[in-house]
């Protein structure tokens, strides 16, 4: 048994298999289970609902305070709310995909979110996968889990393209899927506060070969495994 809840930090550039990843291995540990992203799509549809200005830093900054975000932390059933209002769907959308970098790159936004999810995952009774951008770097700098996940920007793209395919009538095809995803890449790593970075002690696995359920098995032997290392109560 390990001393304290595991807390298992997963980052990486878009389409590499993080949810689908981070989701499963939570459900299989039965641990929880957080989409940090999603928070950040989340604060970026509140500032588009209420006519804020994306492009505008300070404008974004000035209210970042304001909305209520919660997240539901159930690897099976993860949900996400703004003022009570559950915005699962809305924040999918292309216009949202198309201004959460500029929102997400504010520092107050960051400060904001950041908060959030730390204390999410001091709350989390039996441990926490967290996914996103700068968690190991940043958010949970102190994780005991660590892994950064990449893939080449085609098989991003065709994953991201398919499963927008599923989802979304009228989704744009892959060369424009493509586009939008290098686009996104390089301003989340080209942003001055905790961009998209690799953390030093992260493992990093290419996953650009590999099915999901590689991925997840792979996962699941090295959370194990820093399991066994911490010292017992
Ligand atoms: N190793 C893989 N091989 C093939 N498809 C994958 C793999 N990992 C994820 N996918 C698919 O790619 C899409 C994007 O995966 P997702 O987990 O949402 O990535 P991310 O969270 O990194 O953006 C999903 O449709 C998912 O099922
Ligand atoms: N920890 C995080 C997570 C996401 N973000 C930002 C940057 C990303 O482009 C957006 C959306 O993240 P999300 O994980 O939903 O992106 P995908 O489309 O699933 O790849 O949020 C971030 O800045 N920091």
């Amino acid at each position: 048994m390990s001393a304290h809840p595991v807390i298992v930090a997963i980052d990486g550039p878009s389409g590499t298999g993080k949810s689908s990843t981070s989701k499963a291995v939570a459900a299989r540990l039965g641990m929880g289970y957080l989409d940090t992203g999603a928070q950040y799509r989340a604060i970026t549809w509140w500032m588009l609902s209420n006519g804020v200005d994306v492009n505008d830093p300070a404008a974004v900054a000035a209210v970042a305070g304001k909305p209520e975000i919660i997240s539901g932390t159930d690897p099976l059933a993860p949900t996400i709310t703004v003022d009570g209002t559950d915005v699962a769907g809305p924040i999918r959308t292309a216009e949202v995909t198309g201004a959460v970098s500029a929102v997400s790159a504010v520092p107050a936004v960051r400060t904001r979110i950041t908060e959030l999810q730390r204390t999410i995952a001091a709350e989390a009774p039996a441990g926490i996968v967290v996914e996103g951008r700068d968690i190991g770097t940043t958010v949970l700098p102190g994780a005991d889990v660590k892994i950064f996940l990449t893939a080449d920007p085609e098989a991003r793209a065709a994953r991201r393209s398919g499963e927008l395919r599923g989802t979304a009538p009228g989704a744009p095809d892959l060369a424009a899927t493509r586009e939008a995803l290098i686009k996104r890449d390089a301003a989340d790593s080209g942003r001055t506060t905790s961009p998209l970075a690799k953390a030093d002690d992260a493992t990093e696995l290419d996953t650009t070969e590999l099915t999901l359920e590689q991925v997840i098995s792979w996962v699941i032997t090295v959370v194990e495994d820093a399991g066994r290392k911490q010292p017992r109560p």
